[in-house]
Order: structure tokens, then C-alpha cells, then sequence
């Protein structure tokens, strides 16, 4: 049983050709021969390419042949979706590091696109829904999105009508007025009252309007339940189109960038939203975190867990609502996982995860909201394996720095955060950070402090950052990097997600260390 304890610390379809192969790993560049693969939205495996530095150019036409690419800044290059250029510069830049195993894996190229933050503009007659044109603040329709799952553009056509028909008034950005400023569009894919192939086509989309009021009081929210209304009444499951899971609304009346406000109401339809990644069953709020692409998500987590040691200790920063740290606490059966991230929103999510994993787990698990830059030695000792996956702009700074100076000399500071002394603690930033954690306690007792780090495991959706960070990170000779692998999240886009894998200690010493303990044998 777990135990929780709230305490302290912190369309348009041509025929698109493509190289497809059922082989998992193939060398690159793949065959000559072009075959049409299926329509895109049928399910599909995925390929792993393994990659040599300076790989000749593929002949591969994964055509984006989407209308809207001209205008709509989504998707920045229409051929070779299957692989971007990007990712010679990567097969480069690992083998120039001594990494062998470099892979690049492809999913979904089309309708990959589970989770959409959509700007509404323009009028209630002509209402825009969309991205913004590059470089500008105009909104670009975007209906027939190839990106977007086929869901999400349904969903879409749905809230126009209802914006149509409800006068519904889109938001002004220069007068700060109007009523509806943004939409979230997340699709569900796991509905296990489905043949699996049928699963990914038929996903249900959670909606999230963002209301351009304080809170559900304003007068205009009688507007804001008629259109939750209307979205369920002709999309919800006793509709025809029965493709909306709920509806909730975030309130946010700033005037600057920031899509979502602080205050979220759930209005229709199920409270939770449940997918299926890495092996376990994730709840995500429309306020936490949510990988776009699902099934490249699922494919990285499946491949990160092999190198996650079993029964090891784990930290996992940037955590969102913890599911990297969940995935492996189930897959590796890990000692204990604990997990870091700031968003205090993600924490219900973290619970609702927990509560669903095998019960038969005995490790500990821990949420807790806390900024990775403040103290980040704090969070690296003590675990064997700490996995980070920081936002695109990387890791922060003094998480750096850590990570290249941590060594037994750093126990001490640690000592003063051990939970024997946490009366002594009287900043109150750190209480009160301490106080939003969540401990799921157990059986067995989690790694003190005289751990160090043993692997580092690097999940990077930004390219020239993670490049900058892992030479940072090589410099001192504290770490070497032995994998990496790069997985196509983005398609239609030159961003790859990277996994990157370290092991501590460098090449070099390992070897004199293996001849040394060979020669004291004989
Ligand atoms: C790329 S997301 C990864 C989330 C999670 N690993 C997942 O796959 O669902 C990065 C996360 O880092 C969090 N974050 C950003 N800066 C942070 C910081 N300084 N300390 C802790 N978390 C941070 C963000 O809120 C976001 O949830």
C-alpha cells in the first residue's frame, strides 16, 4: 500500500512517398527503392536508423504537403519529414565524442501532434484559430493542419461554430479585450475499451479555453458555459462526432504573452485525463506539462529505461508530473525515485500516476516542487542515476556547475537538508517549498546522502543548448559519454529530441583503473 504524507520540501491528401522498412534497426541510409506507405493516419512502427557521422543524403520525399506551411509558423521544412537535416549534425557531433550507437528514431510523420496551443483572434463572424504568422503577431487559420492529430482539427471546426453561433467575441490583443484568448487541445489515445489498432484514430480531445476574465463570477461566463455547453452537446459521446473528453477553462486577464493564468476550473465531461507511455497509465492536467508527440515519447522512454540500472536510485529533474521517474520506478523497480520539478500544478497529476502504478513496488517515491537551479547538489546526492530534461533553452547554469564539481567534498551541505534536521530549517522559501512534496513511503529506505551520481541521462528537445551543455560537461573529465540516440518529436520542424547518455568518470582513468586490479591478481 502507499502511503502519502504531505510534507516538507520542495486534409488534403496526395499520395506522399516514403522510405518505410518493418526492419527495427537498419544501417543508413535506407534502401533506394520509395514505396507509398499507408494514409497517415494508420498506425505505424517505428524505424530506428543507426547513423554514421556524414551520412550521404537520404532520397526520402516525406512530403509535409500541408496548405497552411507558407504562412503558418508550425512546421519550418516540408521534405524528408523522416529526417530532418539536423540529424547528420548530430551523428557528427556524437561520433566526434566517441559515441558509436548514435540511432534516430522516426514515428509518426503526420497527425503526430497530440497536444496544441492555439491562439483565437480575428471576430465572432470570422474567428481565427491558429499559430502566429512568423515574426508577427497575426493569427494563421490553420484547419487542415498535417501535424495536428485529426482530433484536434475536429475539435477545432467544432469551437468555431460554437464561437459563430454563441457570438462568441475572439481576443484583442491590442485593447485587451474579447473573451476567448487561447485553446489547449490534448488528445487522449488510450481508451482500452478499443481494439489497440483502432486506439491512436480514435482519441479524445480534452478542450481548455483560456477566458479572458478574472474568474467563473465574471459576467461574461455565462458566454463561457454556453460555448463548454455547446463543445459537449455536439462533440461529447452522445454527439454524433464524439470526439471531446472535457472541457475546462483557465482564467487569465494579463496582458503580457503568458498563455495560461493561475486559475483552472474543470466544467464538463471527465475530470482525468489518462495515456499510456513507458508502460504505465499517466494522468495529465491541462495545467501540467504534456509531451506533444506521444508516440516518440513512448519510444524514448522505452529505450531510456534500458539504461537505468535495476534497483537503482534515481533523481529526475524537470520533472513535470513525473513520468520519466514513474516509468522507471515501474519498468527498473527502482530503490527510489524521486522527482523535481517547479510547476506546482503537476503535483495532482504525480498522485494520480502513483496511485496507479503496480502495487507490488516497493521503492519510495517523492514529488517535490522546488527551482533545480537553487540547490541542486541537494537533489544530486543520493542517487545513482539522475536524469534531466530541461526545457529547450537547457540546463540551468549552477545544475552545471554541480553536476561537473559534485564529489564526496560536497556531503556536507547536503547534511544540513537531511529530514533529521528539518526543524532547523528556517528559510522560509524552503519551507514552504518543503511543504507542497509528496512522499509515497515504503518498505525500503531511499540512498542517504554518500551516493554520488553514476549516470547521467540527458533528455533535450533543444540542440544548440544540450551542444553547449554536454561540452560543458565533458570539460572537467568528471563524466563521458557513452550513448546517445535522437528520436524525431518534431517533424515538419529541425528539432530532434536527444537522449544522451553519461556514465561518471573518464575513459582514460577507467582503463588505467581495469589494468591495475588485473595486475594485483596475477
Ligand atoms: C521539457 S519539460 C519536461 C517535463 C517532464 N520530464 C515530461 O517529460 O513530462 C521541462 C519541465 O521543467 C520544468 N522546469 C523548468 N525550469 C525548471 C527549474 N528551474 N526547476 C525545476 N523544474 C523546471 C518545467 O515546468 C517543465 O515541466
Amino acid at each position: 500500500m502507499h502511503l502519502y504524507l504531505l510534507s516538507s520540501r520542495v486534409s488534403f491528401s496526395p499520395p506522399v512517398f516514403c522510405h518505410a522498412s518493418s526492419s527495427a534497426t537498419l544501417p543508413f541510409p535506407a534502401p533506394a527503392t520509395a514505396k507509398p506507405i499507408p494514409p497517415p493516419s494508420s498506425s505505424r512502427q517505428p524505424q530506428s536508423l543507426k547513423l554514421e557521422a556524414a551520412a550521404p543524403p537520404s532520397n526520402s520525399k516525406c512530403a509535409l504537403e500541408c496548405p497552411h506551411f507558407q504562412s503558418c509558423s508550425g512546421c519550418t521544412h516540408e521534405l524528408d519529414l523522416d529526417r530532418p537535416s539536423v540529424v547528420d549534425e548530430a551523428a557528427e557531433f556524437f561520433s566526434k565524442l566517441g559515441v558509436s550507437d548514435f540511432t534516430f528514431d522516426s514515428s509518426r510523420l503526420w497527425e503526430w501532434r497530440c497536444r496544441a496551443k492555439l491562439a483565437v483572434r480575428g471576430s465572432s463572424a470570422t474567428p481565427l484559430i491558429g499559430l502566429y504568422e512568423e515574426g508577427t503577431h497575426n493569427v494563421v487559420d490553420i484547419p487542415h493542419c498535417k501535424a495536428h492529430h485529426p482530433r484536434i482539427n475536429a475539435a477545432v471546426e467544432l469551437l468555431r461554430k460554437g464561437i459563430t453561433s454563441l457570438r462568441i467575441l475572439p481576443y484583442d490583443e491590442d485593447q485587451g479585450t474579447g473573451d476567448l484568448r487561447y485553446v489547449q487541445m490534448a488528445v487522449t489515445t488510450h481508451n482500452t475499451s478499443l481494439p489497440v489498432s483502432d486506439r491512436y484514430k480514435n482519441g479524445k480531445v480534452q478542450v481548455s479555453l483560456v477566458w479572458n476574465t478574472r474568474n467563473e463570477t465574471s459576467p461574461s461566463s455565462e458566454k463561457l458555459t454556453a460555448l463548454a455547453q455547446f463543445l459537449w452537446r455536439n462533440g461529447g459521446p452522445r454527439s454524433n462526432e464524439n470526439i471531446i473528453h472535457s472541457v475546462w477553462a483557465n482564467f487569465q486577464t494579463s496582458s503580457n504573452n503568458i498563455i495560461f493564468g493561475n486559475r483552472w476550473r474543470h466544467l464538463l465531461g471527465e475530470m482525468d485525463l489518462w495515456e499510456h507511455v513507458g508502460g504505465i497509465d499517466v494522468s495529465l492536467a491541462p495545467s501540467s506539462f504534456g509531451q506533444a508527440n506521444t508516440r516518440a515519447f513512448d519510444s524514448l522512454l522505452w529505450k531510456l529505461q534500458k539504461y537505468v540500472p535495476r534497483r537503482s536510485s534515481v533523481a529526475d529533474l524537470y520533472a513535470g508530473a513525473g513520468v520519466i521517474g514513474l516509468s522507471v520506478a515501474a519498468s527498473r523497480k527502482c530503490r527510489s525515485v524521486k522527482c523535481i520539478e517547479v510547476n506546482k500544478e503537476s503535483k495532482l497529476s504525480f498522485e494520480k500516476t502513483v496511485e496507479r502504478l503496480p502495487k507490488s513496488l516497493d521503492g519510495s517515491i517523492s514529488w517535490h516542487q522546488a527551482d533545480t537551479s537553487a540547490e541542486p547538489l541537494s537533489w544530486l546526492m543520493g542517487s545513482e542515476v539522475v536524469i534531466v530534461d530541461p526545457p529547450r533553452k537547457g540546463l540551468d547554469a549552477s545544475l552545471v556547475d554541480a553536476l561537473k564539481t559534485i564529489s564526496f567534498r560536497n556531503l556536507k551541505p547536503m547534511s544540513s537538508t537531511d529530514s533529521s534536521q528539518v526543524k532547523e530549517e528556517k528559510r522560509p522559501w524552503v519551507l514552504r517549498a518543503r511543504e507542497s512534496s509528496v512522499y509515497v513511503r515504503s518498505s525500503t529506505t531511499s540512498d542517504g546522502p554518500l551516493v554520488l551520481p553514476q549516470t547521467l541521462i540527458y533528455i533535450s528537445c533543444g540542440w544548440e543548448s544540450f551542444k553547449e551543455d554536454c561540452k560543458a560537461l565533458l570539460s572537467t573529465n568528471k563524466w563521458r559519454l557513452e550513448h546517445a540516440h535522437g528520436f524525431n518529436f518534431f517533424p515538419g520542424t529541425q528539432s530532434i529530441e536527444v537522449l544522451a547518455v553519461f556514465q561518471r568518470g573518464k575513459v582514460a582513468n577507467l582503463k588505467k583503473k581495469k589494468l591495475g586490479k588485473k595486475k594485483k591478481r596475477s
